[in-house]
C-alpha cells in the first residue's frame, strides 16, 4: 500500500485561503513575453532598508554605479525624508554629476506634506527626476494602520499627490520642469495584493486625475506585492483586471512590484509582464525586505535564456556578486540562479554524462554548420545557458564526488590533460575513483584524480618497464616485424626480442619469452597537442593471465607509448594480485 500521510497537527485553521479573482476571460495565461519590461532597480531603496546594516554613502555609490554600468535605466536612490545620510546621498549623486542623461532617478516617500516637500528638496538640480509617493489602500491597513474609511485614504493619495506637484513647481522649475528637462511621478497603492480591486482602481483613476497624464506625462502606476500571499496567477489576474480597467491606459506605464514571501516572486513578475504590465521593480539578487524583492539577476537572465534581449549587460556576474556581497554585506547563497557559486556545477554522474555528451555534440554540430561554438544555439543537458555568457568558465561545470561517475572523471582528464579515454577504460578508472571517494568523502578535484590517475597507470613501477626499444620491419607478408626491447623486470635490467605483424604484438611475443603473459584486446591512441614535440597517448586493454585490464602510455613517440600502455596493463593486473612474473 502507498504510505499515507498523517495530519501535521499544525493550526492551518488559522489562515485562510487568499480569494480567486473572478476573471474568466484572462488572457495572460496564452501570452508569452517577447521583448524586455522597463526595470527599474530599488536596491538602494527597498534593499537597502532591509540590510541589517544599511549601506553608508561610498556602498551606495558603488551600486549606483554598478547599475549603470549594467546598463538600468530607472533607478530608485532612496528615501529622502527618512533621514539626513539618505538626502546627503541624493545631493551627492545630483551636485557630483554622476546620474548619466539617460538614467531617471527616483525617490520614495510617503504621502505626507512635510516628508514630500523635503523628498522634492532632495532633488533641486536633477535634469531627470521621479517622486514615487506611497500609501497602504488594503482594509486592513485603512482600519488598523490609519484608522481611515476609503474615502479618507483616497484623499491622502490625492492630496499626496497635489503636494507632489506643488513641491515641483517651487523647487524644481530650473531643473527636471525645464526645457530638457524630465520631471516623473510615479504612484503605489501600498499592498495592492490585499487591496480590493475596484478601490485600487478608485484610488488610481482619482490620482491620476489629478496629475493629469497624457502625451509626454505619463504616470507610473506600481502595483505593489507588497507581502506575497497568493499564488502567482492570482497576482497576473490582478494586473490584467487593473490594466483592461484603468482609463489613459495608453499614458500609464503599469509597474508591478513583487516581494517573494511565497518563494514565487520570479513566476509572479513573469505573469504580471504576460498579463500587461510595462515595468518591474525589483532588486540584483532578491535583496529587499524579509525575502526580499523580486531579483532581477533572474528575471533578465530568465529572459536571455528564452533567446529575449534582457537589455541589461550580465556578462560578469561574479563581479556584480561581489559588488553586491560587499556592499549589502550578506552572502548569495551558493544556490542562487545564475550567479551562486554552485549552479552551473554537476557532482551527479548521470548528469555529468549528459553534460559530456552536449558538449560534444555542441562542438560537432556547431563544426558541421560552419559556424564558431560560441555563435551556436546553445544546447547543452542540466546548463540552461552557457555559463561562459555570464562570465564563468567550463572549470567548475564538472565536479567529483561519490555521486559521480564515469563522465565527470572522464570529462576531467579530459579537460585538464586532454586525454580521450576509450568507453571501457573511463568505467575501470571511474570504479577505482569511486573506491577512494568513498572511503575517503568529499570532493575529488582535478589534481586529486590525475594524482590516482598517475598513481594507477602512469607510475611504470609494475613487474616491466620498457626502457629503450629497436625495431627492424620485415618484408610485410605478416609476422616479420622485429622488436628488441630494454626491460626492466623485477628491478633487473634486461634485453627481449619477439616478433609480431607490429610493435604491439612483437613486444607481447616478446614478454612472453620472459613469461609474462600479455593479449592486447583493443588498442586506441590519439595526440594530445600538435607540432613537433607533440605526446601521443596510447590506451591497450590486455588480457593478462586470463584477466583483462587496461594499461596507458605517454610519449613523444608513440610506439614508445604502446608498449608503455602494455607495461602499465601488467602493472595493473599485477597490483591486482593477477599475475607476477
Ligand atoms: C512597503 C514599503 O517598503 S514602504 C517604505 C518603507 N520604508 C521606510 O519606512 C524607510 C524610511 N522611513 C523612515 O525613515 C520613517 O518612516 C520616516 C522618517 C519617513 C517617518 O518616520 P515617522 O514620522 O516616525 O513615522 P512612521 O514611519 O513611524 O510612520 C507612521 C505614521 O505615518 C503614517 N504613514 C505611514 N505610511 C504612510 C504613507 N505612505 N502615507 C501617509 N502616511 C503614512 C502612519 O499612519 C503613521 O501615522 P500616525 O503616527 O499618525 O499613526
Ligand atoms: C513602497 C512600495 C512600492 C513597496 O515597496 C511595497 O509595497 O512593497
Ligand atoms: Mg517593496
Amino acid at each position: 500500500m502507498v504510505p499515507q500521510q498523517q495530519p501535521s497537527g499544525m493550526p492551518f485553521q488559522r489562515y485562510r485561503p487568499f480569494p480567486a479573482v473572478d476573471l474568466p476571460d484572462r488572457t495572460w495565461p496564452a501570452k508569452t513575453i517577447t521583448q524586455a519590461p522597463r526595470w527599474l532597480s530599488t536596491d538602494l531603496r527597498d534593499g537597502n532598508q532591509a540590510l541589517i546594516e544599511p549601506m553608508d554613502p561610498e556602498r551606495k555609490r558603488e551600486i549606483f554605479d554598478l547599475l549603470v554600468r549594467m546598463g538600468y535605466k530607472e533607478i530608485e536612490v532612496g528615501f529622502p525624508a527618512a533621514s539626513q545620510t539618505d538626502f546627503d546621498f541624493v545631493r551627492s549623486l545630483i551636485e557630483g554629476g554622476r546620474i548619466p542623461e539617460d538614467v531617471q532617478i527616483s525617490v520614495l516617500t510617503q504621502a505626507r506634506e512635510d516628508l514630500i516637500e523635503r523628498t522634492v528638496q532632495s532633488l533641486a538640480g536633477a535634469r531627470r527626476s521621479t517622486v514615487h509617493l506611497y500609501n497602504a489602500t488594503a482594509p486592513e491597513f485603512r482600519r488598523v494602520v490609519f484608522g481611515v474609511d476609503r474615502q479618507a485614504c483616497k484623499a491622502i493619495a490625492v492630496e499626496g499627490t497635489r503636494h507632489v506637484m506643488r513641491f515641483a513647481e517651487q523647487y524644481l522649475a530650473d531643473s527636471a520642469l525645464a526645457e530638457g528637462g524630465y520631471f516623473g511621478y510615479e504612484y503605489s497603492p501600498e499592498i495592492f495584493i490585499d487591496t480590493e480591486l475596484d478601490f485600487a482602481l478608485e484610488v488610481c483613476e482619482a490620482v491620476m486625475d489629478v496629475w493629469q497624464p497624457g502625451p509626454g506625462r505619463e504616470i507610473i502606476l506600481n502595483l505593489p506585492a507588497t507581502v506575497e500571499r497568493a499564488t502567482p496567477n492570482v497576482y497576473a489576474d490582478q494586473i490584467e483586471w487593473m490594466s483592461r480597467n484603468l482609463t489613459r491606459r495608453e499614458h500609464v506605464c503599469l509597474s508591478v512590484h513583487p516581494h517573494n514571501d511565497r518563494g514565487t516572486g520570479i513566476a509572479a513578475a513573469e505573469l504580471g509582464v504576460m498579463a500587461g504590465a510595462d515595468r518591474v521593480e525589483g532588486c540584483l539578487f532578491g535583496h529587499g525586505e524579509r525575502t526580499g524583492n523580486v531579483d532581477l539577476i533572474t528575471l533578465g537572465l530568465n529572459l536571455f535564456s528564452q533567446g529575449v534581449d534582457p537589455m541589461i549587460d550580465f556578462s560578469n556576474i561574479d563581479e556584480v556578486r561581489r559588488t553586491v556581497e560587499y556592499c549589502t554585506q550578506l552572502p548569495v547563497a551558493p544556490r542562487h540562479p545564475y550567479g551562486g557559486d554552485l549552479v552551473y556545477t554537476a557532482f551527479s554522474g548521470s548528469h555529468q554524462d549528459a553534460i559530456k555528451k552536449g558538449f560534444a555534440a555542441l562542438e560537432r554540430d556547431a563544426e558541421q554548420a560552419g559556424v564558431p561554438v560560441a555563435d551556436y544555439p546553445w544546447h547543452v543537458p542540466y546548463l540552461p545557458i552557457d555559463p561562459k555568457e555570464v562570465g564563468r568558465d567550463y572549470e567548475a561545470v564538472i565536479r567529483v564526488n561519490s555521486q559521480s561517475g564515469k563522465g565527470g572523471v572522464s570529462y576531467i582528464l579530459h579537460r585538464d590533460h586532454a586525454l580521450d579515454l576509450p568507453r571501457r577504460l573511463q568505467i575501470e578508472f571511474s570504479h577505482m575513483v569511486q573506491e577512494h571517494t568513498d572511503t575517503e568523502g568529499g570532493e575529488f578535484n582535478g589534481e586529486r584524480i590525475w594524482e590516482i590517475f598517475e598513481q594507477t597507470y602512469l607510475a611504470e613501477d609494475g613487474p616491466v618497464a620498457v626502457l629503450a626499444h629497436r625495431s627492424v620491419h620485415g618484408s610485410g607478408d605478416g609476422a616479420d616485424y622485429r622488436i628488441s626491447a630494454d626491460v626492466r623486470v623485477n628491478g633487473e635490467i634486461r634485453e627481449i626480442t619477439g616478433t609480431g605483424q607490429g610493435p604491439l604484438s612483437a613486444f607481447c611475443d616478446a614478454l612472453a619469452g620472459i613469461d609474462v603473459k600479455v593479449r592486447v584486446v583493443d588498442y586506441v591512441e590519439h595526440s594530445l597537442s600538435e607540432g613537433t614535440d607533440a605526446r601521443a597517448a596510447a590506451y591497450v586493454e590486455a588480457e593478462v593471465d586470463g584477466r583483462v585490464v587496461w594499461g596507458v602510455g605517454i610519449n613523444h613517440n608513440i610506439t614508445t607509448a604502446s608498449l608503455k600502455a602494455v607495461c602499465s596493463a601488467v602493472g595493473q593486473a599485477a597490483r591486482r594480485g593477477l599475475d607476477r612474473p
